[in-house]
């Protein structure tokens, strides 16, 4: 395994750092000991198999889910152990842009980016206006400001999600498959946003998604999860390199290898009558 860029280290601590984290969903583990760090100012990318705990991690990371044991820290502050009014206020230096990106339906393009602003801050009207102009000049749409969500199409409800992720100019955002449901054209249009909004703004990203090309052209750093713990991290090309199967079978989009095809179950033989009962076995177990 490829520990961070060391340039990236030895440069500013990191923005996030995970410690020997553990979580479950009631008795099911999801993490395992799990140590991160996320560094400064770059796009990290969470991979791996559906189901892996991806978005578990970007839960703990807001504080919405306790790890009961390990840590996260936020900029050296240990989100766990904050009051709930600390952790109000950490938040606020965190975006989020969700899957399918979740406007508000009812509410103007330019009233869902604003709705965060009224929401935290006490903003005067033009001085918020000009602030929500800005947002969504960064994403094409200040033109769009009049529209309702149900009036743009859905690459660009993704952007004016994004502009809303980035309102209250956030330290760190946290994309969970923001590509999801996307044409080809728009999903490569919101990638390279997401890419320059990281550098215009000097933010941290976290991003979460499962198109491989797409996101190896755009990520500083990729981590692949994959049975509750890392297989892999590095640069991109650090983790095509990956000589651990996990990967390989994940970065080259492999139909079988270790995370098998067939759910475990009865062998053909078995099944088909085929098998003397000495041959029955059953092998096709998850890795
Ligand atoms: N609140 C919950 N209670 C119980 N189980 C949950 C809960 N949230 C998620 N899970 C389960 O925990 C596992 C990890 O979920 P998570 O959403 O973190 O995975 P993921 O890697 O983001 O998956 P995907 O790529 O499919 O979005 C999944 O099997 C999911 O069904």
């Amino acid at each position: 395994m490829n520990p961070p860029d060391a340039r990236t280290a030895a440069a500013s601590p990191p923005l996030i750092r995970i410690t020997n984290l553990n979580f479950s969903y009631g008795d099911r583990p999801i993490l395992k000991n799990v140590s991160l760090d996320v560094p400064r100012g770059k796009l990290t990318a969470i991979m791996g198999a559906s189901g892996g705990g991806k978005t578990t991690i970007l839960r703990l990371i807001s504080g919405q889910n306790h790890p009961p044991t390990g840590s996260v820290f936020f900029d050296g502050v240990d989100v766990g152990a904050l009051p709930q009014k600390g952790l109000y206020a950490l938040r606020r230096r965190m975006g989020m842009l969700f899957q399918f990106g979740a406007l508000f339906t009812d509410l103007s393009v330019f009233e869902n980016v604003a709705f965060p602003l009224r929401e935290h801050t006490r903003l005067p009207e033009p001085l918020l206006r000009d602030v929500v102009l800005m947002k969504l000049n960064a994403v094409g749409l200040r033109g769009a400001r009049d529209l309702l969500p149900s009036e743009v199409s859905g690459g660009m409800a993704r952007r004016v999600a994004l502009a809303r992720a980035i309102a209250l100019d956030p330290e760190l955002v946290m994309y969970d498959e923001p590509f999801a449901g996307l044409d080809p054209i728009a999903l490569g249009t919101t990638a390279r946003l997401i890419r320059n909004l990281n550098d215009a703004l000097g933010t941290t990203s976290i991003l979460v998604s499962h198109d491989l090309d797409e996101t190896f052209a755009i990520a500083d750093h990729v981590v692949i999860l994959a049975n509750g713990g890392i297989a892999e991290q590095g640069t991109p090309e650090q983790v095509r390199q990956s000589q651990n199967p996990l990967v390989r079978q994940f970065v080259n989009a492999e139909f079988d290898g270790p995370v098998r095809f067939h759910y475990p179950g009865a062998t053909l033989e078995e099944d088909f009558g085929l098998a003397t009962p000495s041959t029955h076995s059953r092998t096709e177990t998850h890795a």
